[in-house]
């Protein structure tokens, strides 16, 4: 005993008080978790009732989030059809339900009152801070209308020939991919953010250099972060988050982006101060719309039933007051700069957290939705030609720019789009936290209860057989054939969300994904030896294939001059 007691390891009787703290830690467990059940009666009896696989005691469903993305996200997918339309996972002590009848989304999305975000969200805090992604309530309805408008259509048309100069640029970068295999999502994360620098921040991406790429990088690494924190049950606690190296590591990352924003806000400031307004970008002259084109309505939609990736059923602040004339409104830098002029409706921190949000929300979603769209066209040879004798017809053999009227002409290829983003929505889920009680309309036997978190399970949805179809998992741009899409749920096609908390980015994203994937199509014939059922999905917070987005490219024809 003498002896052990010298021991420097001994000098401390850890056994003893291992022993003392587990005969502590029970009971001390088992009080909680009663005073648990007891404070959540009325969530717990609610939930009862809504089918979920068994959970065990105080970790709930906590296992089926374990293993790599893919592997959780193929196993909550694959298990989701043991249950009904709505399904319930307890994340330890947290509720979620998904809901996948269209009926049931329609409540909570076209709700004023469901707006509030699930907590899952705060992950994001530290980078977009109460940015438009996150904030609610008066915050939100206030940025939200400042916001909304800097997306108009008159906009967006100001912005072609900066979509047609940045599209042909990433052609002319890709080509040195011609005849190998390589990953595309590279080219379009890198097109996106020089994209959204020069239209909707309205900077040269050429003042940002390196920093541009870095920025890209950062992002997509953060988002992996992200990503773990919402899969690894241990890494979301912020208390335990911040002792690791990961921690360390996103605050390099933050750093990063966040010096970019800085400096894209203070040249904007400093070009406002000199009475400069929109984009300083260069502009080579041919490719500088001389002429603004009349006779096109901002209202005309390409496809009869759809409206810029959204059912014509569902109007929100972006259909509104379409075709005003030809009044002038603000690019979203521009207008933010502007109004914090008097301080009043936004301080310079605030459009800090607007413009990470934008640059966030507005660059991965884009950049893997065309990825998505590369890999179907190359996974479907024959649905590619149909796109390329369709833009054999809008250009006939010239090399020239892509105009707003063109767009409006690439029928097959925006249901080519619809149906990528359907089977491949880049947001695979939305998330909110109920205040109140709300009775489904599917089974007006179950409630959800007030606390709980509710996911919408876009990509759940976009898949049901009741709205698409025994043949629903299958590639088919004649889904968004009118006569078809008329026979559709309003809600069986959410890819940018819908109601007020809708996607502010829709039209601008429908508008440069079509100018940009056009111009790709153009000059290269898109190929792989992939089909969907090789993919390996993740939902990393943006849906992604984990085996990376792999491509190879054949030149159709000579690259113009210009590209
Ligand atoms: C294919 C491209 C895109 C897709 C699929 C997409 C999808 C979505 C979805 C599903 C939401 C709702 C998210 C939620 O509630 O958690 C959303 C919100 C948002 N998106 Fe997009 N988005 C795209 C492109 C863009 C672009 C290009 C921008 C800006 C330039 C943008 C800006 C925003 C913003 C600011 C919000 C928050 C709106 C609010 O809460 O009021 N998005 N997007």
């Amino acid at each position: 005993m003498s002896a052990t007691l010298s021991s420097p390891d001994q000098m401390v009787p850890t056994g003893l008080s291992t022993h003392t703290f587990l005969y502590l830690l029970v009971p001390a467990l088992a009080l909680f978790y009663t005073y648990w059940r007891i404070s959540r009666k009325h969530m717990l009896e609610l939930a009862e009732r809504i089918p979920g696989p068994k959970g065990w005691p105080i970790i709930g469903n906590a296992l089926e989030f374990v293993g790599t993305p893919n592997e959780i996200f193929t196993r909550i997918y694959r298990r989701s059809f043991a249950y009904g339309k709505t399904i319930k996972l307890w994340a330890g002590s947290r509720l979620i339900i998904f809901l996948t009848d269209p009926d049931d989304v329609e409540i909570i999305l076209s709700s004023h009152v469901h707006i509030d975000k699930s907590p899952e969200y705060r992950f994001f805090k530290p980078w977009l801070g109460d940015g438009l992604l996150i904030s609610t309530g008066q915050k939100w309805r206030a940025h939200r209308k400042l916001i909304a408008p800097t997306f108009h259509l008159n906009v967006l048309k100001s912005f072609i020939d900066l979509f047609n100069k940045n599209s042909r640029e990433t052609v002319k970068k890709m080509e040195k991919e011609i005849g190998k295999e390589f990953d595309c999502h590279d080219y379009m994360s890198e097109a996106t953010v020089e994209i959204l620098l020069e239209t909707a921040m309205g900077v040269s991406k050429k003042t940002q250099g390196q920093s541009g790429y870095d920025y890209a990088m950062a992002v997509m690494k953060l988002c992996e972060i992200l990503h773990l924190r919402h899969a690894k049950m241990w890494f979301r606690p912020d208390i335990i988050f911040n002792l690791t190296n990961t921690a360390k590591y996103q605050k390099k990352l933050i750093n990063v982006i966040h010096s970019l924003t800085r400096r894209v806000i203070q040249k904007k400031k400093a070009d406002f101060e000199k009475g400069i307004r929109g984009s300083t970008a260069e502009l080579p002259e041919e490719l500088k719309t001389t002429k603004p084109e009349r006779n096109v309505s901002s209202k005309t939609t390409t496809l009869e039933g759809t409206s810029y990736g959204q059912s014509t059923g569902l109007k929100d602040d972006l259909d509104v007051d379409d075709d005003v004339g030809e009044k002038k409104r603000m690019a979203f830098l521009d207008l933010m700069i502007e109004a914090s002029q008097n301080g009043v409706v936004i301080n310079d921190e605030e459009i800090k957290e607007q413009v990470d949000t934008i640059m966030f929300e507005g660059h991965d979603t884009t950049a893997a939705g065309s990825s998505f769209f590369l890999c179907q066209m190359a996974a479907h040879p024959d649905i590619q030609e149909r796109v390329v004798q369709e833009l054999d017809e809008i250009f006939q053999g010239s090399d020239r720019p892509v105009t707003f009227a063109d767009t409006l002409e690439m029928k097959y290829l925006e249901r080519c789009l619809l149906e990528t983003l359907r089977l491949f929505p880049p947001v695979p889920i939305i998330a909110r936290q109920l205040q109140q009680d709300v009775r489904l309309a599917s089974d007006p036997k179950l409630v959800l209860p007030a606390g709980a978190t509710i996911v919408v399970a876009q990509f759940k949805v976009h898949r049901s057989q009741e709205q698409y179809g025994p043949n629903a998992d299958v590639f088919d741009p004649d889904n968004f054939l009118p006569e078809r899409a008329s026979n559709r749920h309003y809600y069986a096609f959410i890819p940018f969300s819908a109601g007020p908390r809708s996607c502010v980015g829709r039209k601008y994203a429908m508008l440069k994904l079509k100018i940009l994937l056009s111009t790709i199509l153009r000059n290269y014939k898109i190929k792989s030896n992939w089909t969907e059922d090789d993919y390996k999905l993740q939902g990393d917070i943006i849906l992604k294939r984990a085996d990376g987005f792999k491509i190879s490219l054949e030149r159709r024809k000579p690259m113009s001059a210009t590209a």
